[in-house]
């Protein structure tokens, strides 16, 4: 649905700023109903990279596909009638407070010349399906946080787009509420098969509904693949950074403090075992300290959902030379389960 292919965008310099090179190289694909998620730092280019796929922006280089048109191309007309294929929600829901909860969400319509009978068939559904109908003649004022997004996905809805863009969509959300705008999310990627673009600097909202994940960093990929695979096996330093607050990532602060990448003599090595997929319930512990006769220190761990997979991490500590600390991860590996030597504790 979405391919950006060899992107770039440099914003040229003013009289008052150099240029900025805000994307560069940028090969990403969101698959036809699929819910791919951009994650990064302040300023890595994320909002960037959304402007361009809504056509608000033109690359500087490389060409950007939306349901296999190349926007950047496209004269005016034809893009504003691929802008009607794209829908958008964003952080502070954009809704005109003059208008009622009906008239927001029939704003695109009327802007595209609809009839005011078939706004209104079109309109009531959305209003079901966000679960709004009692709300139809309130104003935004009138509603929640979470029900004025919910507004706003109606209002992206109306078009019937094949595509919806998601800036921080749930950044100013409590976190049950996020939960709830969340299922909605789910439901309607599942139900009319729309291919969902977000950028979030939510791990949880990535976690819970990500299908994909691109990990954006002063303007480039650095890493990609599918949620499960980054959040269970993050490479890049800042992939790590922005996954440290996912329970399990991390060593707990009070081990973290003792932790020396030294191996001293009478000092524990440090493992970080992961468990995932259908391995993550298996009897682990006791086949270490029963056939290897490890005694083991647990430091730290959590066992998670990621992208409707069980996960879970196991931060241990034990007394082993080389050849034994080999046996310990041969025989993990062989249960499958991967295993990292985070360093030694005295
Ligand atoms: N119109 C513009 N003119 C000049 N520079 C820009 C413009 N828009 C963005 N930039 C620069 O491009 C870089 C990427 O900005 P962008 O807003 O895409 O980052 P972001 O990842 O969305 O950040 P945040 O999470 O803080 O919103 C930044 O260095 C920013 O200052």
């Amino acid at each position: 649905m979405v391919r950006l292919e060899g992107v770039g965008k440099v914003f040229p310099a003013t009289r008052k700023s150099s240029a900025v090179t805000a994307l560069s190289s940028i090969d990403l694909s969101a698959p036809k109903g699929s819910i791919t998620a951009i994650i990064g730092r302040s300023g890595a280019g994320k909002s960037t990279l959304i402007r361009l796929v809504n056509g608000l922006e033109r690359p500087s280089s490389g060409r950007v596909l939306v349901d296999g048109e190349d926007i950047a191309q496209l004269p005016e007309d034809r893009l504003r009638h691929i802008r009607r294929s794209i829908g958008m929600i964003f952080q502070h829901f954009n809704l005109l407070s003059s208008r009622t909860v009906f008239d927001n969400i029939a704003l695109p319509l009327e802007i595209g010349g609809m009839a005011r009978k078939e706004i209104a068939e079109r309109v009531t559904p959305l209003l079901e399906l966000v679960g709004l109908a009692d709300k139809r003649d309130r104003y935004p004022a009138e509603l929640s946080g979470g029900q004025k997004q919910r507004v706003g996905i109606a209002r992206a809805l109306a078009t019937r787009p094949k595509l919806l863009l998601s800036d921080e969509a749930t950044s100013a959300l409590d976190p049950e509420t996020t939960q709830s705008v969340l299922e909605l999310l789910k439901r309607i990627n599942s139900e009319l098969g729309l291919t969902i673009l977000l950028i979030t600097h939510e791990m949880e909202v990535v976690k819970s509904i990500a299908d994909n994940v691109a990990v954006i960093d002063g303007g480039k990929i650095v890493e990609r693949g599918s949620t499960f695979d980054v959040f269970t096996h993050p490479q890049h330093h800042t992939t790590k950074v922005l996954l440290s607050g996912v329970p399990g990532m991390q060593l707990p602060a009070y081990a973290q403090a003792h932790l020396s990448q030294e191996r001293r003599e009478g000092a524990e090595v440090v493992l970080r075992i992961v468990f995932s997929g259908p391995h993550a319930t298996d009897p682990v512990l006791s086949r270490l300290t029963g056939e290897l006769g490890v005694s083991l220190n647990i430091l730290g761990g959590a066992v998670d959902e990621i992208a409707g997979k069980p996960f879970g991490t196991l931060f241990v500590s034990f007394l082993a030379d080389e050849a034994r600390l080999e046996r310990v991860r041969s025989t993990l590996a062989g249960l499958n389960l991967t295993t990292e030597v985070l360093g030694y504790v005295a």
